[in-house]
């Protein structure tokens, strides 16, 4: 094992951020697999003991899969619509694979109002606190239905690389484990330059890296690179950690816990 991620092994508190890219197929249909495969993972380590919190993207894609749609409308309240759709089916699709394992999941929808106003956030930590003392995955998304960009007042967090930052933050997690479809930071993007160099220990973000990260590669997400090291840097600055890899077989999540060297691992330096 790599030295540097023995601190791996003692995380129990564990929040998984899934993306779009991972949960859909390129001809733009759900990717069951990925999910019922999650649902046993986040099931085998819960049961190992660990308390799981999972962010799941996906109410864009697959509400507009649902709805026939070919792409994202332009109008916010289509989007809203939209969004209002495919969230329901996607918790309707967790709630069926996780119950397949006998694993009870509960929903937790956000706005920034949560994180800006102290009783609201005290509100979420209760709520959390509560699910996982109860040995309930929380599944967390934006409460994009009614998130939207207003003038002088902000509800949205706009991504979920953000949202599942907030999330680690608010409930003190151990771990943050980001899955996309590409298995970590690279010096360039590695889908368009094959001889990009993964980064495997950042301890780290400066604007030197966030140069260095390109836009979204997949079709429904907002993310892209840049919005995966604004978390990281917002994860360091609460001298907590974060690994990114890729989601294609989440049976990864044994071998980040083992402390195998997967991914991008971002830790700050032991002093
Ligand atoms: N330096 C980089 N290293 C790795 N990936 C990069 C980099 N720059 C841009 N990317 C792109 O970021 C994409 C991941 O972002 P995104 O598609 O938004 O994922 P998700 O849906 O998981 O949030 C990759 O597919 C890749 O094309
Ligand atoms: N809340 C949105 C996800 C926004 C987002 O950040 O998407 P992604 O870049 O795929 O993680 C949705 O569920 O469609």
């Amino acid at each position: 094992m790599d030295n540097i991620r023995k601190k791996i092994l003692d995380c129990k508190r564990i929040v998984v951020k899934i993306g779009t890219s991972s949960l859909m197929l390129p001809d733009d249909s759900i990717d069951y697999q990925t999910i019922d495969r999650m649902a046993y993972v986040l099931t085998v380590l819960r049961k190992q003991g660990k308390e799981i919190v999972l962010v799941s993207s996906g109410a864009m894609g697959v509400g507009l899969n649902l709805l026939n749609l070919p792409q994202r409308p332009k109008t916010i309240p289509e989007q809203q619509a939209i969004a209002s759709v495919g969230q329901s089916e996607l918790m309707n699709l967790y709630s069926r694979f996780f119950s397949h394992y006998n694993q009870i999941v509960g929903q937790i929808l956000m706005t920034r109002d949560i994180v800006e106003f102290p009783e609201s956030r005290k509100n979420a930590e209760n709520a959390f606190e509560q699910l996982l003392q109860m040995g309930i995955i929380p599944i967390v998304n934006e409460n994009d239905a009614v998130s939207v960009e207003e003038l002088d007042h902000q509800t949205k967090f706009g991504d979920n690389d953000r949202l599942s930052a907030t999330v680690a933050e608010i409930i003190s997690a151990d771990l943050l484990i980001m899955l996309s479809d590409v298995d970590g930071f690279y010096d360039k993007n590695p889908m368009t330059n094959p001889d990009a160099a993964l980064f495997h220990t950042l301890h780290k973000v400066t604007d030197k890296e966030m140069a260095l990260a390109g836009g979204n590669g997949s079709k429904f997400g907002t993310g892209g690179m840049a919005t995966k090291l604004t978390a990281a840097k917002h994860i360091l600055s609460n001298n907590q950690q974060m690994v990114l890899t890729k989601a294609v077989d989440p049976t990864v999540l044994f071998e980040i816990l083992e402390g195998k060297e997967i991914g991008t691992y971002f830790v700050n330096e032991d002093k």
